[in-house]
């Protein structure tokens, strides 16, 4: 079918306004506000006091603009936030004023607000352009009125608290984003609180101000709440889960920030608070963990037995030091050099989600994403569902292992900016498996350090990857509840320890038989476990990693 051309905007407001001491023909249309300077000074040379003119074009996207407001005249110019020289005659005809905060991108997919302040004439005109943009953004549905946030006040450098109240509350009270606030005062504070008692109705979306710790606990909270309302069985692993309707926000404020690097492309709170202004939303897949007929966990991110189970119980230990936890742990863990047996069984992804050595990296509006496709999920009265979810034949592989990694999505992040899996997608309803082997020292650094450049960290022998739908991992020592010395201590869930026991060599420490998983930075209580990739159960305000052309060129200008 032939694809129909877009209708033209619809012009609604046309005027002649000024900007910096320049008369500008100011034009609001249904997609942009724009203003293009009219007069031109004649040139001079040097010496000259105000220098030359550029006659230059601005739009503005309707859906970036973040508020309007009349502006209060006589104070500093709120563009360049100093005090102008207006000439006399300018100053007495343009003595009313707005003002227009937008989204501007700057360097590494950071946005900035930014503002505009147009002078009229007179009150009326004045009003009349106020009112034209705010019934324009009126119609922007999708944007987050009432906000229910919680802050973990611990998380990372514990800065949580303040990167809120300084850099994300003022863009929500600009914006007229109304919020109810919650400081956590425990581990699944916010978890528990989500799951049992607040009124979600009330809400619009909910903001994690936190790591991914933090950002773990609020889906657990709304995925359980959800299944919980629906009537689903999380206990069931092979019942299909029921995805959640409120958007999730995050201001990053924790030591990794995965999961916000990877949807957005930085972690930068004021840009993430802009992209709640606006209501992106962006799709993302969730795998559920169990053991047995038991759930144990959600993961987002990453899911790691071996070398990244083992940075993470050294690094639990070493809470006090901060996010430096990490790079002190992984440097041990990779010294300890150990290796584990077990098999691992999956079930492979259909060929059009990609391969995770393809180059196509997810992007905003990402065609794989976007794909109508047997591995979707299926709602739960499609009887289909038990049909897609076990067609296909299950691989299975045995063998010594220093790392086997899950991982939903690129898992990109400041330490590893392409991430664990560079081509992973977060909303295909498929997961990458990496499996490394055991290997020298010296390869496996190597492969290590593949992620914190632009080589290929797949490309060895002793690795494998694989886009899959399902896996299912067994220690070749199996858990069993005498082997399994599970000893909580007090706070969060991730102080759960497994007693090793080294099988091969009981007086030593140098093979034990079981590492620990994972799991977005939390540590799993069962080595043994299944695992089943949820397409699109939850869905964040973001939009996908922009393509860098996004900021490098002016991005109205090719739409109009
Ligand atoms: N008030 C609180 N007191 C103690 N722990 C808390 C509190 N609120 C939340 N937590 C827990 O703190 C843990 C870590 O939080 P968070 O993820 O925000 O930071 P992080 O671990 O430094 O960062 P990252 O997860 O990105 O590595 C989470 O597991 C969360 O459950
Ligand atoms: C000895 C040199 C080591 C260099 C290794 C660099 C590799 C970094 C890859 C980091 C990927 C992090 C994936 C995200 C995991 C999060 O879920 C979790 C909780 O925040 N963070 C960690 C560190 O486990
Ligand atoms: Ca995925």
């Amino acid at each position: 079918m032939e694809k129909q051309p877009k209708p033209p905007p619809l012009l609604l407001l046309s005027s002649q306004l000024s900007f910096q001491n320049r008369v500008c023909e100011v034009t609001l249309n249904s997609a942009f506000l724009s203003w293009k300077e009219v007069e031109t000074r004649p040139k001079r040379t040097s010496g000259n006091i105000y220098g030359p003119l550029k006659a230059g074009s601005h739009y503005v996207p309707v859906c970036e603009i973040i508020s309007v407001q009349e502006t209060e005249e006589d104070c500093p110019s709120t563009d360049t936030g100093k005090w102008q020289k207006v000439p006399q005659s300018v100053a007495e005809s343009n003595q009313h004023a707005f003002t227009v905060s937008y989204v501007e991108r700057t360097q590494k997919h950071r946005w900035r607000c930014s503002e505009v302040t147009l002078h009229c004439t007179d009150r009326t005109l004045c009003l009349q352009w106020v009112q034209a943009i705010r019934e324009q953004l009126s119609l922007l549905t999708i944007r987050p009125k009432h906000l229910l946030v919680y802050i973990n006040p611990y998380g990372g450098k514990h800065h949580g608290k303040r990167i809120y109240e300084q850099k994300v509350a003022p863009i929500f009270s600009r914006a007229s984003i109304s919020t109810d606030v919650i400081v956590t005062e425990r581990a699944n504070h916010a978890r528990d609180h989500l799951k049992t008692e607040a009124d979600l109705k009330k809400y619009d979306g909910v903001v994690c101000v936190g790591g991914d710790g933090m950002f773990s606990e609020i889906i657990h909270g709304l995925i359980s709440r959800t299944q919980c309302d629906s009537g689903v069985d999380q206990d069931c692993s092979d019942e299909p889960l029921i995805p959640c309707s409120l958007r999730i926000g995050i201001i990053p404020a924790g030591s990794t920030d995965c999961i916000c690097y990877a949807t957005v492309g930085s972690n930068d709170p004021v840009t993430s608070a802009l992209h709640i202004v606006v209501g992106d939303s962006q799709p993302m897949d969730v795998c559920s963990i169990h053991h047995n007929k038991t759930f144990l966990r959600y993961s987002v991110s990453l899911l790691g037995y071996g070398f990244y189970g083992d940075v993470l119980t050294d690094s639990e230990r070493k809470r006090w030091m901060g996010p430096a936890r990490y790079d002190i742990s992984g440097v041990k863990t990779f010294l300890s050099h150990r290796y584990y047996e077990g098999t691992i069984s999956f079930l492979p992804a259909d060929e059009n989600v990609g391969t995770p050595r393809d180059k196509l990296q997810c992007r905003s509006g990402c065609d794989i994403c976007r794909l109508p496709s047997a591995d979707k999920q299926v709602s739960k009265d499609e009887e289909s569902v038990s049909d897609t979810e076990t067609k296909g034949v299950w691989k299975v592989i045995r063998g010594k292992f220093l790392a086997i990694n899950a991982a939903c999505m690129s898992c990109a992040c400041p330490r590893s900016p392409k991430g664990l899996s560079p081509s992973a997608h977060l909303a295909d309803g498929t997961a990458d498996l990496i499996l490394v082997r055991k290997c020298s020292r010296f390869d496996f650094l190597r492969h290590l350090l593949r992620h914190t450049n632009k080589d290929d960290q797949f490309d060895h022998p002793f690795v494998e990857v694989y886009r899959v739908r399902q896996f299912r991992f067994t220690p070749r020592y199996e858990d069993t509840d005498s082997e399994l010395d599970l000893r909580e201590t007090e706070g969060s869930g991730r102080k759960r320890f497994f007693s090793q026991i080294c099988r091969e060599h009981p007086a030593c420490s140098c093979s034990l038989a079981h590492s620990s998983w994972n799991c977005d930075g939390e540590i799993l209580p069962h080595a043994a476990i299944q695992v089943r990739v949820h397409c699109q159960l939850i869905k964040l305000f973001a939009r996908g990693i922009e393509e860098q052309s996004v900021f490098e060129e002016p991005y109205a200008f090719s739409a109009i």
